[in-house]
This record gives structure tokens, sequence and C-alpha cells, in this order.
């Protein structure tokens, strides 16, 4: 059964109408990548999914049940990290995690690791860089016990190097750890390396223009001819330039 379900969902601000008759539905298990120009009402739909806007119109469906949002079903990470200035980071990432056991505490330091932070592990937030502290911010939506992970440009804090790596190792935790994922990205290689959907969305009233099921093994290397025969395609959709 199909997991999340948006059906029509419209959202204007004073006039402006940004989200116009918006569906799209994600399958358990997939990564699906959202891909759209600036200012097009990508986080208009993130905070409607989340919870902290109400749509005009349309409906959210979650496992074939009505719901008003996704606030208390899935774990979220938006363009700020919002974690705790007063916690550490490995008090950060912990949060999700109520009473943690010794295995929770030995998951949560080495999910740290393979982000990058050990020797971190006891730095408070404002004692990092951003890119650190946006990987934390990562931890920590990662160990929250949800199917369903949204996260709005989790890696765009980080340098290119730490970011290709941070993409691979992004698919590797989405397998080990069972989750489905939406992902709002400005970078299409990103979403190449990635997804197993990428779907493209036009200017404000953002509509969906393009819906693409990837093949092959993920992570994908960005060389590979299949990545960059879409990239160039996909390009040409998103600045309007696919006949
Ligand atoms: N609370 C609000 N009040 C008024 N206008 C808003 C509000 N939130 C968003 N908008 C407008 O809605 C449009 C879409 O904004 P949104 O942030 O969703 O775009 P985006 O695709 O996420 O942009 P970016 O990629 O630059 O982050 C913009 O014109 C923005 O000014």
């Amino acid at each position: 059964m199909t997991l999340l379900s948006v059906s029509k969902l419209r959202k204007s601000f004073e006039g402006l109408l940004v989200l116009s008759d918006l569906d799209l539905e994600v399958e358990p298990g997939e990564f699906v990548s959202l891909i759209g120009p600036s200012g097009c009402g990508k986080s208009t739909l993130f905070d409607l999914l989340t919870g902290s806007v109400s749509p005009d119109e349309g409906a959210i469906t979650w496992n074939g049940a009505p719901v008003e949002d996704l606030s208390s079903l899935a774990a979220w990470m938006s363009q700020s990290d919002l974690l705790l200035p007063w916690l550490t980071l490995r008090e950060n990432a912990m949060l999700p995690i109520r009473h943690p056991t010794e295995k929770d505490k030995k998951r949560g330091d080495s999910l740290l690791i393979r982000l990058g932070l050990r020797g971190f592990e006891n730095y408070l937030p404002g004692k990092v860089s951003g890119g650190m502290r946006q990987r934390c911010a990562l931890a920590r939506t990662i160990l929250f016990e949800r199917e369903l992970i949204l996260l709005d440009e989790p890696l765009s804090a980080l340098d290119a190097l730490t970011r290709q790596g941070l993409q691979g190792m992004l698919v590797t935790l989405q397998k080990e750890f069972g989750k489905t994922i939406v992902m709002i990205t400005h970078d299409v290689e990103e979403a190449l390396v990635t997804s197993d959907r990428l779907v493209t969305l036009s200017q404000a009233p953002m509509k969906i223009t393009g819906n693409y099921n990837l093949q092959g093994y993920k992570p994908r290397h960005r060389d590979d001819p299949y990545v960059v025969k879409l990239r160039g395609a996909i390009m040409d959709v998103l600045q309007g330039r696919a006949s």
C-alpha cells in the first residue's frame, strides 16, 4: 500500500498561489527527491507535511487513512539544524530516544562516527562548524523511530567532498535503518546519486513537471553515463529547454 499520498494540495500566501492542486505518492522504502527552482514552494510543501503550515485545500493520506499532517508520523530535518545549544552533539543526536539503553548509546555513537563526528561527540553545537551541526541533525533524524524521513536540503552546509561522501552514506543508512525518504534538494546530481525516483517541480504555482524512476544500484556514480545523460535531460526540464 502507498505510504504517503498528497492529493490536490493547495496553498496561497497573501494572494500568491504557491501550491496548486499538487498530487504526490510515496511508496514504502522509496527514496524520492524533489527538485525545483528557488522559490517554487518546496519548503512550503515541507511545512505543510510537517504541520507548521496548514493547506487551503487538499488531503494527506498515510497508509490509506486521512491525516492532518505528518507531525507525529515522520521524522524531519529542516534547513536550520534546530540543535539545542546547551546539549552536546551526542546528547542532541540521542534526543529522540527517551531512555537509551547501552545498545542505543553504542548505535548513536557509531552513527556520529560514520557521519564524520568522531572526537566531537562532547562538543556543544556553538563550538563546531555548520556542516558538523547539520550532520548531527541528520543523526538525530535517523535515530527517530519513524518509517518516513523528510529532508529539506540536508547536505547544503557541507563542502563538496564531504557532501559527496554523505550522499553515499545517506543511501547506506536508508537501507540499514529501513527508512522511506523524501528529500528536497537543489542538486540534480545529488538526487541522481541517491534516489529511486526524482520529481521535477515548476516555478510557483508549483506543479510536477517530471517523474523519473531511476535505474541501477545506488549510490550511483556521478560519472556513470546513465547519470550524466539524465542530468542533462533534467537540467533541460528545470530550465524550460525541454521540448
Ligand atoms: N509564511 C509565508 N508568508 C508569505 N509568503 C511566503 C511564506 N512562506 C513562503 N512564502 C512564499 O512562497 C514562495 C515559495 O517559498 P518556499 O520557501 O516554499 O520556496 P522554496 O522552493 O523552498 O525556495 P528555496 O529553494 O529558495 O528554499 C516564495 O515566494 C515565498 O516568498
